[in-house]
């Protein structure tokens, strides 16, 4: 949200930034019409002889007018007016007019209008009689009738100039401005701030108590605010404040919120940015930026800066080899000057976020710079039983609800899951006519989340759903069958999504972390038993089970490379990159570091493993037909089957034992040796154990 109003604020900058220029333009274009435009009195040369021949020998019979009153004479002019000249004065000849000023009254169409009143203007005459006797008597009309008059040129290099020294004029306007955009800081019309430009927000009123299910995230940023709040209480014992902290984290998983709780607790401004406002076209502009955030956001310490998507901006500068230098490179340079730059006890602390820390460059994690890196994981069912009751305090829920149940349905969720989960619930009740938001409305939530919108309208014709419920009761069949898989949820050959025409959804009982090698390959066996199911029944398979086997043989692949779970051995084939230090060599993460023959060995193991899925899931299948069947009537009759009936279903047509003979149903346990004391456990690092 506060992203997009960014992004709308800078987009208006550049759009007057636009309008200036075409300002400027159109400014400069009337001005210089005003100057060097033809603005001067015609007069033509008949008149102005006249006038001047009456100056030489002033009319005896003046009339009214007194001796040394003004000599006028009357003239037409092209528009029909009458217009009384009069008083000559600093007339210059030139080879083609003459200029000077007039005084000159307009008199009507008719000459009655005597009131008008007199003005002096700039009149010009152009000279169209040009030969030696012309040129003869207006010399001598000029020097008889006293007036002064001169035949210097006058300049008219601007007067013929002037749109050649408007177009370079504009020109270098522009050059100025691409300069100032380029350089950055100091500009006074903020031409290169435009972007960069930090929209602080004080007093966010936002704190820890609205970032719920990341506890271990929040304890770590706790510091934080204490660094900022007091600065002199670690300076006086000659402590460095860190000056980055990194949150790292998949989408969704409140990086954001988190950042935003830091500066509301800490009641200091928050300036936010994205890394990807840093990357433009021109070459140091994104530099300038950084530059010129730092310098704006030290004015106003203690705060915080926060750079959402830092990997746009801090992607490993290795393994560029033709532009050495290019913008981002450039950007990223000036991150980390400036990091190193400024003081550390300012009280500027940067925060960013990145969902892809292998990318970045290393040198952006050293000590001095992002040095503190906190992870913000998915939430557990605690967790996310926390972040609903945060969400699900401005809706009004019905008595039924259970949040740790709906907590322990949606596995996988992250804090803007909840929040979108919850607000569609909310929107289902309202529909439906409730005045409480219910269970059900939560159920059909998860549902609608999970899996895109029913689509309840879209017709398949009727062979289609045959083959799709048939696939569908196989997929749930073995997976009821086999004991180290997730229980069925529910079956449905309502069409969801963009790609599903069918679906089973099993859900896990309780968070897992560890997958042993046999759920591994119940696992396959429930995505083949929809394929083998259509062979079974239609002799033919069809292109539904694509995702199944892509899913199958990622799985298949990664017990051989990954797991060591193969007769190749324990050993990892597949060397990851995933590294901070080795950031930036392979395309996806991962580099293969053996040889051709182990390829091939790779694979024949890969397609083994998949042959023997596929037929321990045919046995099982054609040692349940009549059930699958069974399942399969259902299907098309009522569409969607949930556990319970499928295992009424199952328990009513099974003719064998149900469990597949040798998958173990009961976990052994492990014996737990007496405590002693004496004994030291090497604590492992992370959760790989
Ligand atoms: N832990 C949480 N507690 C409460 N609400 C949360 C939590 N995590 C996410 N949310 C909700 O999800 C919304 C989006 O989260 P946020 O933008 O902070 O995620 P993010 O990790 O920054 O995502 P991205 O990496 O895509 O930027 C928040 O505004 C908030 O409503
Ligand atoms: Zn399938």
């Amino acid at each position: 949200m506060a992203d997009d109003k960014r992004r709308g604020k800078n987009d208006r900058k550049n759009q007057s930034n636009v309008w200036l220029v075409l300002l400027t333009v159109t400014g400069a274009i009337l001005l210089s019409a005003m100057l060097f435009g033809n603005s001067q009195h015609q007069m033509s040369y008949r008149d102005l002889m006249e006038l001047l021949s009456k100056q030489v020998a002033p009319p005896v019979d003046a009339g009214q007018e007194s001796q040394d009153g003004p000599i006028s004479i009357q003239a037409k002019r092209p528009s029909g007016d009458l217009v009384e000249y009069s008083q000559l004065r600093e007339i210059n000849v030139a080879d083609e007019e003459i200029t000077g000023t007039v005084l000159y009254r307009s008199l009507g169409a008719d000459g009655s209008d005597t009131q008008s009143q007199a003005k002096r203007v700039d009149f010009v005459t152009n000279r169209t009689l040009d030969s030696d006797e012309e040129q003869a008597r207006l010399i001598s009309l000029l020097n008889d009738s006293g007036v002064v008059w001169t035949t210097e040129r006058p300049s008219r290099f601007l007067e013929n100039q002037w749109p050649q020294l408007l177009i370079l004029g504009v020109l270098i306007v522009m050059g100025i401005m691409m300069l100032r955009r380029v350089s950055g800081v100091g500009s006074p019309m903020q031409f290169s701030r435009s972007k960069g430009k930090l929209y602080g927000e004080e007093e966010l009123p936002i704190s820890f108590e609205d970032v719920a299910g990341i506890d271990e995230a929040v304890e770590e940023v706790r510091e934080v605010v204490d660094f900022l709040k007091n600065s002199e209480k670690y300076q006086a014992l000659g402590g460095r404040i860190p000056k980055g902290v990194l949150l790292v984290g998949p989408p969704g998983t409140g990086k954001t919120l988190l950042a935003r709780a830091i500066a509301g607790e800490a009641g200091a401004p928050f300036f936010s940015l994205s890394g990807s406002d840093f990357v433009e076209m021109y070459v140091g502009v994104g530099a300038a930026r950084v530059r010129d955030m730092f310098s704006q956001a030290t004015n106003r310490a203690p705060c915080i800066i926060f750079i959402d998507e830092l990997d746009a901006l801090g992607k490993s500068r290795s393994g560029n080899i033709v532009g050495g230098h290019d913008e981002r490179e450039q950007t990223l340079n000036a991150l980390l000057v400036e990091m190193d730059g400024f003081d550390s006890n300012s009280g500027v602390i940067v925060v960013a976020a990145t969902n892809r820390p292998e990318t970045l460059d290393p040198a952006l994690l050293r000590p001095g710079r992002f040095d503190r890196h906190v992870l913000v994981d998915r939430p557990d069912v605690a967790g996310r039983e926390e972040i609903l009751k945060v969400h699900v305090k401005s809706v009004r829920l019905d008595d039924s609800v259970e949040l740790k149940e709906i907590a322990s349905i949606t596995p996988g969720f992250v804090g803007a899951d909840l929040a979108n989960l919850v607000n569609e619930a909310a929107l289902l009740a309202a529909r439906a006519g409730k005045s409480a938001v219910g269970l059900e409305q939560f159920n059909e939530a998860v549902e609608r989340v999970t899996a895109g919108l029913e689509k309840k309208k879209r017709v398949m014709n009727e062979d289609e759903k045959i083959r799709v419920a048939y696939h569908e009761a196989g997929h749930a069949l073995v997976a009821a069958a086999l004991p180290n898989t997730d229980p069925v949820h529910k079956v449905s050959i309502i069409p969801r999504g963009l790609a599903a025409l069918g679906y089973t959804m099993q859900r896990p009982e309780s968070e897992r972390y560890l997958m042993t090698k046999s759920e591994l390959e119940s696992q396959m066996r429930v995505l083949l038993a929809g394929t083998l199911t259509e062979e079974m029944i239609f002799q033919d398979i069809s292109t539904g089970a694509q995702n199944d086997l892509e899913r199958c043989t990622e799985i298949a692949r990664s017990m051989v490379m990954d797991y060591g779970m193969s007769r190749l051995g324990r050993i990892n084939l597949r060397r990851s990159t995933r590294s901070p230090f080795l950031a930036g060599g392979g395309n996806d993460g991962y580099q293969s570091s053996h040889s051709d023959e182990m390829s091939k060995m790779i694979d024949k193991e890969v397609s083994r493993i998949i042959e023997d899925a596929l037929s321990h899931t045919r046995d099982i299948l054609e040692q349940r037909r009549e059930v699958l069947e069974a399942v399969t009537q259902r299907l098309l009759e009522v569409e969607s089957i949930d556990n319970e009936e499928l295992i009424r279903l199952i328990k009513e047509n099974a003719t064998g034992p149900w469990l597949v003979p040798g998958t173990v149903a009961e976990k052994p346990r492990a014996k737990l040796a007496p405590a002693n004391p004496g004994v030291d456990i090497a604590p492992t690092g992370d959760n790989q154990i």
